[in-house]
């Protein structure tokens, strides 16, 4: 997909200098900048920062959403993590072994979610996501901003461990 377009840049930009323009405020009365705004401008991406990141994003698979300042991945699971039985149980594995069993995946994919789950939570940022079965597909923006933030791209790297460790 591509990169957004004129439109999507100028609406990023123009979202870019309303922030610096709250933050020029200061003061603590009405019109100032709230708590949630000084904190989320500070979680923008300088221009650099931002093509760098979407370099390595993109190279380990995440694309820039047309529509809206974000970025998405598909993850979909073929390994088994997590065995449908304790590994304390000492009896034989279910039969059919759950390796060979098509709902495996299924267990990978909640695996892996649950993973991202606790690190969003942990990071009061969260995933736009659906699953089914043994698919992920992750947009990941910040709602606050209205765009990508450091937030996603740290997000997005912890997805892409979480991932590599299913
Ligand atoms: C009230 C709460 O802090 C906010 O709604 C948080 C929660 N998680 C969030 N996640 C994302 N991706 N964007 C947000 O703006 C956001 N805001």
């Amino acid at each position: 997909m591509g990169g957004g377009g004129v439109g999507l840049r100028l609406a990023r930009v123009g979202a870019r200098l309303a922030a610096t323009a709250g933050a020029r405020q200061g003061g603590s009365g009405p019109g100032s900048r709230s708590l949630s705004a000084m904190s989320s401008q500070s979680h923008w991406l300088t221009t650099e920062e931002r093509t760098q990141v979407l370099l390595d994003l993109k190279a380990s698979g995440w694309s820039e959403l047309g529509e809206r300042d974000a970025i998405y991945k598909e993850f979909n699971f073929k390994t088994f993590n997590q065995m449908p039985y304790s590994s304390e149980d000492t009896s034989s594995p279910p039969s059919p072994s759950p390796l060979s069993h098509p709902h495996h995946t299924v267990f990978a994919a909640f695996g892996f979610m649950t993973r991202v789950a606790l690190q969003a939570e942990k990071m009061n940022h969260h995933p736009e996501w659906f699953n089914v079965y043994n698919k992920v597909q992750i947009t990941l923006i910040s709602h606050d901003c209205g765009g990508l933030t450091k937030r996603d791209v740290k997000l997005a790297q912890f997805i892409d461990k979480a991932a590599a460790s299913v």
